[in-house]
């Protein structure tokens, strides 16, 4: 996050500056802008900056307990280098968060710099090897060109210049948040492989007398465990394609001074980095699960990439929080397509009339038509926007102000903003797939990946689609029938499927995972290299058990 900072933030004299020191590896830094007291609510961030004219100065200061950083990676031990984000004083006034470079340790023993007090936060539930630190600034002075003045400057006599957009500050954030997507389809992706590597080594259960015990990967429910999930990695893989030209599009016309779809940006950024996280964090346990003990060992991976990736639920925004950012959005469409304005791609079907087609119960709707139904999530995400919408303008109407009125529709406007990413990521699966090139057999095969995605996202929000008459009761036990009827024809290519994100044994980290799925013998010889296995009787035995068996036999 340090050098992507740099690079959006930064004029052109300071990127020549600093970027060729980031580059090079002489300088290592990290992104210090949460603190003890604040991680979302970045407005109340307490850090501060004051501009010294006198000097050309800013003084760095960590006025509170709560305003100490905390939490930023490698903050502890290893960054020389920080981006910190303070609140700008300059002429005695506050201008709100800005970015400033701050050197942190010396370059010549890494000792920390007078002024500064860093170490590590302690122990974590994962990311072991990130010393995740904290920062205390006690009236540390910082040339004025150390602040990262692209879009805001302040002169050396003091005059402040504000920016075109004040949001303009959390571009990185945006960026990481496109980069979680497409960790999530990685993470999702391991776990799939893994689970079902495994799921086809692993034999279980005698079905019939006398018949040799199947493979799990055979028994429906493991399939349908696994399936809709490998499902999900393949739709996730295609969103995060689409996400970054999003991105990369949107970035390059903010470069050229055109801010109009910052917003919508953002929006659908937040949606996805939400969605796709917490999918893949559940996912993640359920692959585990599918494994049965042994899946619970270190030896299946499942442990590290499930501690590894669970943050990603908090960090870079929590994910509530940022849903809710999100479903701001959305309500602001409704309300400008009310009023006739033309809404930008990603929510332009919140001006179309999608007013729910009565459910036809056995009106011989095809069911099975993956074009027909991404049109019934246009709908249940339509339906759940406009929802909470008319929600928050009763809340005005009642008398609430605007914040007031998100606030108490809340829990709808998540629910909105997650059927607004779910119809996203469904239609961007199913239109990625039409634009392969890809031969009759391979595209049959993702057909059927798309359909069981489909079709199982249906199964389990089902309540959404009957509630809004999208669906009949019958209609989507139907669907439901149409996912679990489907798991036998991926059963075939399941092996395949895994195989075709091509992860290296050393990448996946996984006994249970194997290429050659040699399982048993290599987690044998896994076991041989704990530590607890150095010697036959483990030392503490003379200390504790030793003594204690010893006592206890002298009473027989
Ligand atoms: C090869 C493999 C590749 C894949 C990678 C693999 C693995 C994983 C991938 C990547 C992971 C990388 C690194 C992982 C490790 C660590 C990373 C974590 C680092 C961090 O963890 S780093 C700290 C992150 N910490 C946050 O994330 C703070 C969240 N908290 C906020 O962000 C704000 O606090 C907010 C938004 C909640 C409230 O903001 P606020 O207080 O100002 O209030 P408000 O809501 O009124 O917003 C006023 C107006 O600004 C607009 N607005 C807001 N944000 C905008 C944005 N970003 N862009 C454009 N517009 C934006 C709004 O839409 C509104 O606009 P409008 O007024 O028009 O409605
Ligand atoms: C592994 C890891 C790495 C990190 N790396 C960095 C880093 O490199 N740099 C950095 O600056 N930070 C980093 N962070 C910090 C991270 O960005 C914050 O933890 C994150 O932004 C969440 O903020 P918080 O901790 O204040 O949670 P809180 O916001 O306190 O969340 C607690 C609860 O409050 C709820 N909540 C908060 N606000 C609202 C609201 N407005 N409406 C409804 N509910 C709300 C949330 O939904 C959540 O349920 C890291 C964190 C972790 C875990």
């Amino acid at each position: 996050m340090f050098i992507p900072t740099l690079e959006r933030q930064c004029t052109s004299e300071q990127r020549e500056k600093f970027l060729p020191l980031c580059y090079d590896y002489r300088i290592i830094g990290t992104y210090a802008q949460t603190e003890l007291g604040h991680g979302t609510f970045l407005r109340g961030l307490e850090t501060t900056a004051h501009y010294d004219p006198n000097t050309q100065e800013f003084i760095l200061n960590s006025p509170t307990i709560s305003s100490i950083k905390w939490w930023p990676g490698a903050l502890g031990k290893t960054s020389t280098h920080a981006v910190v984000l303070a609140q700008l004083y300059t002429l005695g006034k506050c201008h709100g968060i800005h970015p400033f470079v701050v050197q942190l340790r010396s370059l010549d023993d890494h000792k920390p710099l007078r002024g500064i007090t860093v170490g590590d936060i302690g122990p974590k539930m994962g990311f072991g090897p990130n010393d995740n630190g904290y920062l205390k600034l006690h009236k540390h002075r910082i040339p004025r060109t150390n602040m990262l003045m692209k879009y805001s400057q302040v002169s050396p006599d003091g005059t402040y210049t504000k920016p075109p957009r004040s949001t303009l500050t959390y571009g990185t954030m945006t960026f990481v948040r496109v980069l979680i997507v497409h960790g999530s389809a990685i993470a999702l992706a391991k776990a799939s492989t893994i689970a079902i590597r495994y799921s086809a080594v692993r034999r279980q259960s005698e079905l019939r007398p006398g018949e040799p015990e199947p493979q799990i990967l055979s028994y429906p429910t493991q399939q349908h465990k696994l399936f809709p999930l490998l499902a999900t990695a393949y739709a996730f893989h295609f969103v995060q394609l689409a996400m970054m030209k999003i991105y990369t599009d949107v970035n390059d016309q903010i470069n050229n001074s055109n801010f109009s779809r910052i917003q919508e940006l953002h929006a659908l950024s937040s949606g996805l980095k939400a969605f796709t996280s917490w999918v893949t964090n559940a996912g993640l346990e359920v692959c585990r699960m599918s494994c049965g003990g042994h899946g619970y060992s270190q030896a299946s991976g499942f442990p590290r990439l499930y501690a590894d990736f669970t943050p990603s639920c908090t960090y870079e925004g929590e994910n509530t929080v940022l849903m809710l950012q999100s479903a701001r959005y959305l309500v602001k469409c409704v309300r400008d397509a009310r009023s006739g304005k033309t809404l930008p791609g990603t929510v332009s079907y919140l001006s179309e009339d999608v007013s729910a087609v009565h459910s036809g119960g056995s009106s011989g709707r095809d069911l099975s038509n993956l074009d027909f139904l991404i049109s019934l999530y246009k709908q249940r995400a339509s339906n759940q926007v406009h929802f909470a919408s008319d929600k928050v303008d009763r809340g005005i109407s009642a008398g609430m102000d605007l914040v007031g009125a998100l606030n108490s529709a809340s829990v709808h406007l998540v629910s909105a903003a997650k059927a607004h990413s779910h119809y996203f990521i469904a239609k961007t699966f199913v239109e990625s797939l039409k634009l392969l090139k890809a031969s009759s057999e391979l595209q049959n095969v993702l057909h059927q990946l798309a359909s069981v995605y489909v079709f199982e996202g249906i199964a389990q929000s089902s309540g959404d689609f009957i509630e809004d008459y999208i669906l009949s009761g019958s209609e989507a036990k139907t669907i439901r029938q149409l996912a679990v009827d489907l798991l036998p024809l991926i059963r075939v290519n399941a092996v395949s499927l895994v195989d075709a994100f091509s992860f290296r044994d050393e990448v996946l980290q996984s006994v249970l995972g194997r290429y050659d799925g040699n399982v048993y013998e290599n987690l044998f010889k896994w076991a041989q290299n704990s530590p607890l296995n150095k010697t036959d009787v483990h030392p503490s035995y003379h200390k504790y058990l030793g003594p204690l068996l010893k006592r206890n036999q002298s009473k027989l």
